[in-house]
């Protein structure tokens, strides 16, 4: 696909098989897949970017993007049931639908839908997931679950981030100390440690976790996270050995990302009843390291 200018400042593109909408406006670039309205790339102006893809990545139509944020909905990991349905829903794979909301030097809305009609074997509720995705100083992803039926239904989730880094060992996250997670490796409870980082594989839930993180280890820039409507959040690095089994990884690229998860998992995981609605928001905003501290 040629590129197809939206407006000076939002382009339609594609890579490889799949169409790409790309972001430019005075606080940062962007890049969102309309397969998944999975955002691969957030870069403040004169930074970095912020997210991780892996270099395998081939883009194909119909299979799941490794790297950037993709949205696990309306299950998170396996299915409570069925054990053939989709790890972490129906949402990664299949086009959404989209348009802008607003469109400014310093700030880009765009909103994402994908509705259930109820006839998913999996997911037997009519629902609609929307995402707004907003670009200016910080990326603030909100995704919002609505249930169209007279059904109740359990909703796990999560915006599964991939952060990119120079070496996943010198990782570090602060809010985390002390707070109980499950590891999914193992089965087994424990309270995260003080000096945690990402030696090893990791796959964890993390429950009762407040608002605010903080990543550092990344070099000049650190990166503040922020979540509303969650207090799950899975932390995940497969490792090298794990890493070695996955689709669109090249070897050693697990040294290069982080996942910290801003979730809807386990007992977090909420009740949607008929004509309610779930909000779940993450922003992300890339900190300088050295600026003074405010008096
Ligand atoms: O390979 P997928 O389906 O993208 O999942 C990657 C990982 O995603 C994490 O969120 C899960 O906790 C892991 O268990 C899983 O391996």
């Amino acid at each position: 696909m040629t590129e197809h200018f939206l407006s000076a400042r939002i382009s339609l593109s594609s890579i490889n098989q799949l169409p790409v909408l790309r972001i430019n406006n005075d606080w940062a670039s962007a890049t969102i897949s309309v397969q998944g309205a999975q955002v691969l790339e957030f870069t403040p102006a004169g930074g970095d970017n912020l997210l991780f893809v892996a270099q395998g990545e081939s883009f194909n139509q119909g299979e799941a993007i490794r790297g950037g944020i993709p949205i696990c909905w309306p299950w998170f990991g396996a299915h409570p049931e069925l054990a053939d349905a989709p790890t972490h829903g129906l949402a990664r794979e299949v086009d959404w639908q989209y348009k802008v909301v607003a469109d400014s030097d310093n700030r880009t809305d765009l909103l994402f839908w994908l509705d259930l009609d109820g006839r998913h074997p999996a997911f037997p509720y009519p629902a609609r997931a929307e995402l707004l995705v907003s670009i200016g100083s910080s990326l603030v992803v909100s995704l919002t679950t609505l249930n169209l039926g007279p059904q109740p239904f359990q909703l796990s989730q999560a915006l599964h981030t991939y952060f990119a880094c120079q070496d996943q060992e010198r990782v570090r996250i602060q809010g985390l100390a002390d707070r109980r997670y499950l590891d999914k490796l193992t089965g087994k409870n424990d309270s995260v440690p003080r000096a945690f980082s990402f030696d090893r594989e990791i796959d964890w839930v993390v429950g009762d976790v407040g608002q605010a993180l903080l990543f550092s280890g990344l070099g000049q820039k650190a990166i503040h996270m922020t979540r509303l409507g969650s207090r799950s959040v899975v932390l995940w690095n497969p490792g090298r050995e794990k890493s070695k089994t996955l689709s669109h990884f090249l070897p050693d690229e697990y040294r290069g990302m982080f996942c910290v998860e801003a979730s809807n998992a386990l007992e977090d995981c909420r009740l949607i009843k008929a004509n309610s609605s779930h909000v779940l928001v993450m922003e992300l905003t890339a900190v300088d390291l050295d600026a003074p501290k405010p008096a």
